[in-house]
């Protein structure tokens, strides 16, 4: 889907406008308040499909949550609606408990990781990961190469700074895309089914990565997957839709503590946590064909 949908029969498009004097600057990220909050959300697009009908969704604070469900159910279209992109038709949203003119204040940053790496092809590593920073403008020339040096080690992609994205495997690809959203500091990181195209062992190792890194750099973090391993293994929370129109109909809690690592993923708790949101999965499915037939 694009990216802005002009043809889309928007409401309200959130208003991108100057800070209010009233907003309070400082970082505002604690554990458990609303990061973004989507009511009662109904998307449809210029053609009349109804991508999403009455969504809500509260991520809160530090959480983890993934969206699953079959092909079409508008996974994408909340996570852009949750990233400002695009209009809604109904309903509202909010981002750290107001409206869009907050995002990107220190404490209130998001950043979005898209399905395919979307690196400049003619630009090394090191110029890509710098680019948001570039647009910014916030920092001055050694302070952005500081920060893009801290963003690829932590990544494990700093000797590679200075080499081409077609000197990088997909697995790195990925690796040098999320060095990129680390470059701002975000506190609510959006991630488009992001390892969909990796091989089962390089996204094995960059879902252990981001776990890391969420930790570490306490993200808010809400995830698109179509895995139903990588949403048990990865989440707090697995928010299940169903298509046709695109809704919410189910959350499965996953309550194993973190660290998680290759024992979880080999222990009947895993198994039992996929058991029960693979069968959600398969109701969501079910309801998708109800409506159609
Ligand atoms: N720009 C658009 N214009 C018209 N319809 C769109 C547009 N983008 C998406 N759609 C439709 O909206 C519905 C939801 O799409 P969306 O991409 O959000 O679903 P998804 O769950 O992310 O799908 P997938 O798992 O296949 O990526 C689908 O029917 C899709 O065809």
């Amino acid at each position: 889907m694009t990216v802005q949908d002009a043809s889309a029969k928007s409401v309200s498009k959130p208003p991108l406008r100057p800070v209010a004097s009233n907003v309070e600057p400082e970082l505002d990220w604690r554990p458990g308040r609303p990061v973004v909050e989507v009511n009662a959300v109904d998307k449809v697009y210029g053609n009349g499909t109804v991508a999403l009908k009455g969504a809500d969704l509260t991520v809160k604070g530090g959480e983890f949550v993934s969206l699953l469900g079959p092909s079409g159910c508008g996974k994408s279209t909340l996570l852009r609606i949750m990233a400002g992109l695009g209009g809604i038709s109904r309903g509202s949203v909010r981002w750290w408990e107001q409206d869009y003119g907050v995002v990107g204040q220190k404490g209130r940053k998001l950043a979005f990781v898209f399905q395919n790496a979307t690196l400049m092809p003619w630009a090394r590593v090191r110029k890509n990961v710098r680019l948001p920073l570039d647009l910014e403008r916030a920092k001055t020339g050694s302070e952005a190469e500081a920060a893009v040096d801290q963003a690829l080690a932590m990544v494990g992609l700093n000797k590679f700074a200075d080499a081409f994205p077609r000197e990088l495997s997909g697995g790195m690809q990925m690796r040098a895309s999320i060095a990129r959203a680390l470059v701002t500091e975000p506190n609510l990181l959006l991630m488009d089914e992001p390892f969909g195209a990796l091989d089962e062992m390089t996204r094995n190792k960059l879902n252990d990565d981001v776990l890391r890194l969420w930790q570490a750099r306490n993200w808010t973090v809400v995830f698109v997957t179509h895995s139903v391993y990588e949403a048990v293994y990865l989440s707090n929370r697995v928010v299940v839709m169903a298509a046709r129109p695109g809704r919410i109909v189910e959350e499965v809690s996953i309550d194993a503590p973190y660290p998680r690592g290759p024992e979880f993923r080999v222990s009947t708790e895993f198994a039992d946590y996929c058991r029960r949101v693979s069968q959600a999965l398969e109701r969501a499915s079910q309801m998708g064909e109800e409506v159609q037939s």
